[in-house]
């Protein structure tokens, strides 16, 4: 602990500010101060949610930092810990007495939980960091429901999360707070769904003027009481089909008396399968819950990056706990009485449930699906819990499962099978449901099924097309679709994390904006990329900026602006073609998906595309291979070949140069290793040597190795030679042949270029094509 003075308060701002090395502290067991006077302490005192926090700036670099992103402090308080019941309290330095003080002290005395664990109410000896994860929101201020929001991710941690922090939250609802004209938004289009006024209020502060069609339909459903499995394209609003539903509950029933001294339980449990997701659920739900004029749900989000002890404790105060399977195993098998607790939800929601209970997740889905189903008297986990609890009384008195996603995938059930094999069909919606009711414990002997696309799991402002080029020249053609878009916000996947490695800096070269997301990052590393590429938001003209992404970013990611996906690697399953084109497009927006195919793919790719649109072909009388066959659904798109050649010369020094940093970051791993390792085996290592010996060795690889070794044998001058003449080409101007529009290192407008193109008849006007042959892009 910072300090082993028992007699004198510590300020809290020193407190907060030592955040960051808490780990290193020294909780030795003394404590932080002992109040001489509890009565003195039943009038000044308060609870860290009533101090005056403050938001202290952030330096662009995070590394001093460790473990948040976030901070804030407060002035002139002192922190108070009574010894004999180890309560902490805070006691304002002026004497004056903070707000509603002696109120909530006087709660406070009487809250013990019925475990006889104590509720947390602010530090201990073992975490003085007010890290509130779970504090309602009240519609007294802006700040304490930015508290409220910032959930399990302490109060100096406004997320940590890869979105966290991310401007497309904040575009979509942070600002909302503050918006003058939010309230004006009617909400009448919502009336029909009997939404309670303080729901209205805050979807009107959302602005969301009227319920998407999932929305609709599920909702009402949920309402009821029903079990809802909701199937809907990506970016229609999955979150508040089952996010309001819960909140309407919340809100039904919080005004029902609570036992003073009972323990709290949630009402709301919801399976994420990432991490990024749940933060993204943590903050769509807190901006519902937070936007209206009332106290909201408290939202406890676990994932990594929490200590467990920590995380049991936040579900004490939970109202809604969004977990991703493996840490919220991890926090139920510690005991605690969590999974008391959790049996006694009202709603168990599965959100991207084919991916959920797939992708090696599904052990631990099925440890807590079973528990949660498991019976007292077999429950190992019944640790103390009173049945004398804080719960909001279940209307029912049973458990609604709301299970919901873009897709559902056949290779879930080969999966339980033992069968799997990479990849899966899309399947149809029988099919999805039968394995879910097998699965799930559904309270309705036949669950709602809500399937509201079941014509096409794309949104509908979604354009599809390949462009087909040799495997060499992939970077080249994704080079020259980057320029042709200008200021595109554009997510370019690829199938492994060193395609990432090598074609951002091969970007960056060109000097396109570009950004690296992949599951080897730092979890900051990943963060500040979401950051710096969903900058500027939801404005008019947003940044031009292009991530660089594996699949870690093909589902849930909800950045406000991508207008272009592209697949330089082909997606190894029609599921995952769906979920990354799903990162444009989104709430009714258009969007483009264009995948870069060699020759010998394309009808590879036209298979997945046509089974990505198989109900459109059978709504047509067509069989998937039929309408594959014809190439109805993708459209092969016309880059313009004397365009790309000219830019040739400019993507192949950037590639020269991204391939010399890459080969001698890699020379001095292998050197690192094999340094250790002939240190090892106590004999001397020459790189030199053994390269030569390497390389008169014949094998597969050895061309890639040969050129490796080119790449790393250049000198420091000859790759300043490389990266002057590359700064000369990106100097020029390239002729697009067309008009006296240029492309430069900056990018064009290409619908300004498509439509001097089709001016001068050009075929190249059709550069992005609907696929509307079956009518599919009617809307
Ligand atoms: N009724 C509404 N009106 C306008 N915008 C909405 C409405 N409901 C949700 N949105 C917005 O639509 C966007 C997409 O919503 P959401 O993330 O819930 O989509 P999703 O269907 O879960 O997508 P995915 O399948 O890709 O996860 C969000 O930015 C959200 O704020």
């Amino acid at each position: 602990m910072a300090t082993t003075d028992n007699k004198r308060p510590l300020p809290a701002k020193v407190v907060a500010m030592k955040a960051k090395k808490r780990q290193k502290l020294d909780h030795s067991g003394d404590q932080l101060h002992v109040a001489a006077n509890p009565k003195k302490k039943a009038k000044t005192a308060s609870r860290a949610d009533d101090l005056a926090w403050k938001d202290i700036s952030m330096p662009d670099r995070l590394e001093d930092y460790e473990g948040f992103f976030g901070l804030e402090e407060v002035d002139g308080v002192d922190i108070i810990k009574d010894v004999s019941s180890g309560q902490i309290s805070f006691l304002s330095k002026d004497g004056k007495a903070l707000p509603q003080a002696d109120e909530r002290l006087d709660e406070k005395a009487s809250s013990q939980a019925p475990d006889g664990e104590e509720e947390w109410s602010g530090f201990d000896e073992t975490d003085q960091v007010p890290e509130v994860s779970v504090q309602p929101p009240t519609s007294k201020s802006k700040k304490s429901a930015r508290s409220a929001r910032e959930g399990s991710k302490a109060k100096q941690v406004p997320s940590s999360g890869p979105t966290a922090g991310s401007e497309n939250a904040a575009d979509a609802f942070e600002a909302l707070a503050d918006d003058a004209d939010a309230a004006e938004t009617d909400v009448s289009a919502w009336r029909s769904l009997k939404l309670s006024p303080d729901t209205l209020a805050s979807l009107g502060k959302l602005k969301f003027p009227k319920p998407t069609p999932i929305q609709r339909a599920a909702i009402p459903e949920a309402l009821a009481g029903h079990d809802v499995i909701g199937k809907a394209s990506t970016g229609s609003g999955k979150t508040l089909a089952f996010g309001i539903p819960i909140l309407e509950r919340f809100l039904e029933l919080r005004s029902v008396s609570r036992k003073p001294d009972a323990a709290k339980t949630p009402l709301a449990l919801l399976l994420s399968p990432t991490r990024e997701l749940a933060h993204q659920l943590d903050k769509h739900l807190t901006a519902l819950c937070s936007s209206g004029a009332f106290d909201g749900p408290s939202i406890a989000t676990l994932t990594g990056g929490l200590s467990m002890q920590k995380q049991q404790r936040l579900l004490k105060n939970a109202d809604i706990v969004i977990g991703t399977p493996g840490r919220l195993w991890e926090v139920i098998s510690s005991g605690q009485g969590i999974m008391k607790a959790l049996k006694q939800i009202q709603f168990l929601v599965v959100d991207e449930a084919d991916r959920l209970l797939s992708e090696g997740h599904f052990k631990e889905v099925e440890e807590i699906l079973n528990a949660l189903d498991r019976t007292e008297d077999a429950d190992e986990e019944t640790d103390g819990a009173e049945d004398e609890s804080d719960a909001l009384p279940t209307a029912s008195g049973v458990r609604q499962t709301l299970v919901f996603s873009a897709t559902f995938d056949r290779g879930l059930q080969k999966k339980l099978a033992g069968k799997s094999k990479p990849g899966g069909d899309l399947m149809s919606s029988k099919e999805s449901m039968e394995y879910l009711l097998s699965k799930l414990k559904f309270q309705d002997e036949k669950p709602k099924f809500i399937d509201v696309n079941p014509v096409n799991q794309l949104a509908s402002g979604l354009k599809e097309g390949l462009i087909e080029c040799v495997g060499t020249e992939k970077d080249l053609y994704l080079y020259a679709l980057l320029m042709l878009h200008a200021n595109t916000r554009a997510l370019v996947f690829t199938n492994s994390i060193d395609a990432v490695r090598r074609i951002t800096p091969l970007l960056q070269n060109l000097g396109l904006p570009a950004m690296a997301l992949h599951s080897g990052m730092a979890q900051k590393a990943r963060l500040r990329s979401v950051e710096r590429f969903t900058r500027g938001g939801k404005t008019e003209r947003p940044t031009s900026s292009i991530m660089v992404a594996t699949d870690v970013a093909a589902r849930g990611l909800d950045i406000a602006n991508v207008q272009l996906v592209i697949h330089y690697h082909l997606p190894r399953a029609a599921d995952t073609y769906v979920h990354r084109s799903g990162r444009t497009a989104r709430a009714g927006q258009p969007g483009s998906s264009i995948l870069i195919c060699g020759p010998e793919e394309v009808a590879g790719v036209r298979r997945l595309v046509a089974k990505v649109h198989a109900q459109a072909a059978a709504a047509h009388d067509q069989t998937a291979s039929e309408a594959a066959k014809q190439g109805f659904y993708i459209r092969t798109l016309d880059i313009d070949r004397r365009i790309v050649a000219r830019l040739k010369p400019r993507a192949s020094l950037a590639k020269k140069l991204a391939d010399v940093n890459i080969a001698k970051e890699k020379q001095h791993k292998e050197d690192d290793f094999m340094r250790s390792a002939a240190e090892e085996l106590g004999v001397d290592y020459d790189s030199e040597e053994f390269d030569k010996q390497a390389s008169g060795r014949q094998g597969r690889g050895n061309g890639r190795k040969k050129k490796e070794r080119e790449s790393r044998e250049l000198s420091k001058g000859e790759v300043g030679a490389l990266k002057a003449e590359l700064k000369e080409l990106l100097k020029q101007r390239v002729n697009v042949g067309v008009s006296e529009k240029y492309l430069t290192s900056g990018r064009v407008d290409v619908d300004e270029l498509l439509r001097q193109q089709d001016a001068g008849g050009s075929k190249t006007g059709e550069f992005l094509g609907t696929v509307n042959n079956l009518g599919l892009e009617d809307a």
